[in-house]
């Protein structure tokens, strides 16, 4: 040591202790786990030295040979895993190896629930990287020097994960970093060479940089244990599926295996090879702003950076992987990425290949693409708003609850729906509600469900979002049964037809009068063609805001335009008839009301004056003998 003051005992942020009791507990039956995180970060540490050196080759120091060691020692119990990339600071091995430094740990440590099996599967999910070194070990040193920085700069960091570690500087002759595990009682089994052997043949081999271990115990000699060959860049038909699933592992720090993956290499003026993945699970931050996504970007096998977002749209922000490009040169920024139009070709080409294998999942597996949409399709239904060109290919993989089933399941694909659509029908019609019970029961259903017409039921929060921006399907427009006049004469027999009409010239005074009434509070009044058992309905025009947005924007404090909804009425109805005959004007005035008021309720809104509607109600309550 080269300054023993130096030596400071800090404690652990507060999550970090959380969690590394909870990881601890919940991890144990996938105890041997540490061993791929710690080879990941170490593989990691080497790209990152690789990138810097483009810049500034001195930071190698002419070492160019970028390995992973590991050592056993079955007699002190120990396992130490050596790595010659960029190595920590003091300041860093603090900062990194105290703290989580994730938008949104707080609260994801609050979802765990303390049932072991489904907490790994979160905790597994959420990436436990070096901390799951305490699964196994009650002591860690880690001895690490930055690329750069010289012999004197060495800093030993250890912990017996009871909530502190200490850090004191120690003059270390090579960069990089050594993590010595001091294995727990009970847990010597990984002290064992032939042990470690198969685990990084089990979950390291895809690691690009060489692995490093003992030829045998009693040869120092080093060989190289795991393939040492960037995955993508070996041909399709001879990775495994098991290799591909280690390898999104990797990348992803998730360990539940991928839902699906594409693998390919695009050849020609613009070359480059992707491996994108389709999660089977949504990231406990999925819809945070500061989330990372995008692809981990390398450039002829070179890792560039992390979270490259450019090249894939948001809409399809689930989607992981990994880009390497051949063309692109070694020193792009994000700057210029955000720039470059090669950089668009590629996201076009990812965006198609990923939209081709969701469809090719849809098609033949069709449980994988349930989940699926159960995870992501509420993120894909952004797609439509945001990818004109992909706009057909992407409105044939979203899928709906509808009428047909009467199901919150959203299973049914506009292929589906319109292979149902009644003779003469010229449109897929849905509405919107706040949620999938307001959407099943709305007044607006009634007469659909008569005619056995099938309407979609949307409640997502982007659903008015997407319906903005898909206009037509396979030559069937969109219509909200919601708003304009519901035109379903297509569909409708003469003798229905003329019911209408003679419904409607039987009961315009009552119109009329209900027209008077209300005022300027509705901008029409008419007899409904789309209620049959309810007594009225709200209606918006055709390009008027909907409810949900308005409720969106306002939430967000924005303010709406005030669109005033048409009040449709069904004169059948015996509050109608009894309205029709009433004579005193206080009466019908309160009576009008009341139909308006249960309308806007019935229509998921609220009472500009809930007080007066509660006086009126309990008026006519009373007023009954
Ligand atoms: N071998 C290493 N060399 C250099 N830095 C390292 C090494 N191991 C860990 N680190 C640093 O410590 C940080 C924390 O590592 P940790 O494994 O906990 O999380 P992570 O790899 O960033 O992500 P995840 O939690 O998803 O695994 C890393 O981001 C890195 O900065």
């Amino acid at each position: 040591m080269t300054d023993a003051s130096a030596t400071q005992t800090l404690g652990f942020q507060a999550e970090v202790k959380q969690l590394l009791r909870l990881m601890i507990h919940s991890l144990y039956s996938h105890k041997e786990i540490f061993l791929r995180e710690l080879i990941s970060n170490a593989s990691d540490a080497l790209d990152k030295l690789r990138f810097e050196a483009l810049a500034k080759p001195e930071l190698t120091g002419g070492q160019n040979d970028f390995a992973i060691t590991i050592e056993t020692d079955n007699t002190a119990h120990t396992v130490t895993i050596t790595d010659n990339g960029i190595g920590m600071t003091r300041q860093e091995a603090v900062e990194h190896l105290g703290t989580i430094a994730k938008s949104g740990t707080a609260e994801f440590l609050s979802k765990l629930s303390g049932d072991q099996k489904q907490d790994a599967q979160l905790i597994g999910q959420f990436g436990v990287g070096f901390y799951s070194s305490f699964i196994v070990a009650d002591r860690v040193e880690v001895f690490s020097r930055r690329a750069g920085h010289p012999a004197s700069d060495g800093v030993h960091w250890e912990s017996r994960a009871d909530g502190e570690f200490t850090v004191s500087n120690v003059e270390l002759p090579e960069r990089g970093t050594k993590i010595v595990l001091h294995l727990k009682e009970g847990e010597h089994e990984f002290a064992d060479a032939f042990r470690i052997r198969s685990l990084v043949r089990k979950y390291s081999d895809h690691i690009a940089f060489p692995v490093r271990m003992r030829k045998s115990e009693q040869d120092a000699e080093l060989e190289t244990v795991n393939h040492a060959q960037a995955l993508w860049t070996r041909p399709r038909t001879e990775v495994k599926d098991e290799e591909y699933k280690e390898f999104y592992r990797h990348v992803t720090h998730d360990f539940t295996d991928p839902l699906a993956w594409s693998h390919g290499k695009v050849e020609g003026k613009k070359e480059y090879t992707s491996l994108l993945y389709i999660p089977s699970r949504a990231p406990f931050d999925l819809w945070h702003r500061d989330a990372s996504r995008g692809l981990k970007l390398y450039v002829r096998r070179v890792f560039i950076m992390d979270d490259a977002e450019q090249f894939l749209p948001l809409y399809l922000r689930f989607v992981k992987g990994i880009v390497d490009s051949a063309d692109l040169p070694l020193n792009i920024s994000r700057e210029m990425l955000q720039q470059d139009p090669a950089i668009d070709a590629i996201r076009t080409g990812l965006a198609r290949r990923t939209l081709d294998l969701l469809a090719k999942i849809a098609k033949d597996e069709p449980e994988k693409y349930a989940t699926f949409w159960k995870e992501f399709g509420a993120v894909l239904k952004e797609g439509p708003a945001e990818d004109g060109t992909n706009r057909e290919r992407i409105a044939k993989l979203l899928r709906f609850s509808s009428t047909h089933a009467d199901s919150e399941t959203q299973d049914v694909s506009l292929e589906d729906y319109v292979g149902r659509m009644k003779p003469g029908q010229t449109a897929i019609y849905y509405v919107i509600a706040d949620s999938f019970g307001a959407a099943k029961s709305s007044p607006h259903l009634e007469v659909m469900r008569k005619k056995g017409i099938e309407v979609l039921l949307l409640s997502d929060r982007v659903d008015e979002w997407l319906t903005d921006h898909l206009h037509e399907f396979d030559g069937k427009r969109f219509a909200n049964v919601a708003r304009g006049e519901l035109d379903l004469s297509a569909v409708e027999s003469e003798d229905e037809k003329k019911a209408q009409e003679s419904l409607a010239k039987e009961h315009a005074d009552l119109v009329e009068r209900i027209r008077k009434s209300l005022g300027d509070k509705v901008s029409d009044v008419r007899i409904t063609h789309r209620l049959v058992e309810s007594p009225a309905c709200l209606v918006l025009g055709e390009n008027d805001m909907g409810a949900q947005m308005r409720r969106i924007l306002e939430a967000a404090g924005q303010k709406a335009p005030v669109a005033k909804p048409a009040l449709e009425i069904n004169p059948t109805h015996p509050l109608l008839a009894r309205i029709e005959t009433t004579k005193d004007e206080a009466d019908f005035s309160d009576l009008s009301l009341l139909v308006l008021d249960q309308a806007t309720l019935a229509d998921g809104g609220q009472l500009a004056e809930p007080a007066a509607f509660v006086q009126r109600l309990n008026r006519l309550l009373l007023s009954q003998k």
